[in-house]
């Protein structure tokens, strides 16, 4: 009997922007569907490939009918799991890194394309050396209270003393921001375990903790839901941008955001309802896996 009866061995792509982690799953027939165990073998940075998400990349007549029935005109669908295995609406930097698969790899055909999410349709176009995403519509996850007082949670840090107002924001997926009082410094911040959010959301949330530099000029740090401390998080830096842009009134001539990450530098620009981000991308290797039995 042939040793390898049963042995699943697929392909994979391992990518990154601004030092956010992939590992890519070419899914062109449909095929490797993956489950939550599968996914967090290949997200392992010991035992499987390492990253900080898995993303199979899925033609989009082998998405699930209610990604298809959304589509508009995308013909990729990202389908995107947290290192932990559990599946998020949305990655900015994932989108990304998905362009780069798909243009690298022949398979768009014009330089600015659309793919299809569990957030809905994002819009691609190149940007320097990388893309810039459409992230589209973004909201204040409880806009009365936001409205009012700029704040509407708290968040306890390891080491401060008392619990950090904050803001959230949805921008398909969940985001607790939070600015940093002078007292508190943003690198020494302990991030290895989840932040404590209140008003916990019933999903959970990614926690953005932001230092602002100079006008339109932040520098943030991140756990991401599903993850823990990661290097960077394209839709938290957009969370970021908005809510120090929210907390400075909303300024007309400030929609354009420099967000440091400790993987590099991304930008963020506001659109009214709307925002974009921007930043590299890169595929860095290619190869094949055995999936354990
Ligand atoms: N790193 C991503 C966000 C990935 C999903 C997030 N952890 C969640 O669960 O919402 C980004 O670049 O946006």
């Amino acid at each position: 009997m042939p040793l390898n009866v049963g042995v699943t061995t697929i392909a994979f792509a391992k990518g990154e922007g601004t030092l956010n982690d992939f590992v890519l799953v070419p899914a062109l027939d449909g095929a490797p569907e993956l489950d939550a165990r599968e996914v967090t073998f290949l997200a392992d940075r010991r035992a499987g490939i390492g990253g900080d998400g898995v993303i199979r990349v899925v033609p989009i007549e082998h998405a699930p009918e209610e990604i298809r029935q959304r589509a508009e005109d995308a013909r990729w669908f990202m389908d995107y799991r947290n290192h932990d295995g559990s599946i998020a609406e949305m990655c900015g930097n994932g989108t990304r890194v998905f362009a780069r698969y798909l243009v690298d790899h022949g398979l768009v055909d014009t330089p600015e394309f659309a793919i299809a999410t569990r957030a809905g349709v994002k819009r691609i176009t190149p940007a320097g050396d990388g893309f810039a995403t459409d992230l589209g519509p973004w909201r204040l996850a409880r806009p009365a209270d936001a409205a009012e007082r700029g704040m509407d949670g708290v968040v306890q840090v390891v080491g401060a003393e008392d619990p950090l107002p904050a803001l959230s924001l949805d921008l398909g997926n969940p985001h607790t921001v939070v600015a940093l009082p002078p007292g508190i410094d943003l690198g020494a911040l302990d991030l290895t375990h989840a932040p404590h959010v209140d008003p916990h959301p019933e999903h959970g949330t990614n926690v953005e903790f932001v230092r602002a530099l100079d006008p339109g000029h932040i520098s943030m740090r991140v756990h991401e839901r599903g993850v823990g401390e990661t290097q960077s998080c394209g839709t938290g830096a957009a969370a970021a941008a908005l809510a120090t842009w929210w907390w400075a009134g909303q300024p007309a001539g400030q929609l354009d955001w420099r967000v440091d990450v400790p993987g590099g530098t991304l930008g963020v620009h506001i659109a009214g309802d709307r925002v974009a981000l921007s930043g590299p991308a890169h595929v860095i290797a290619e190869g094949q896996v055995t999936l354990p039995g």
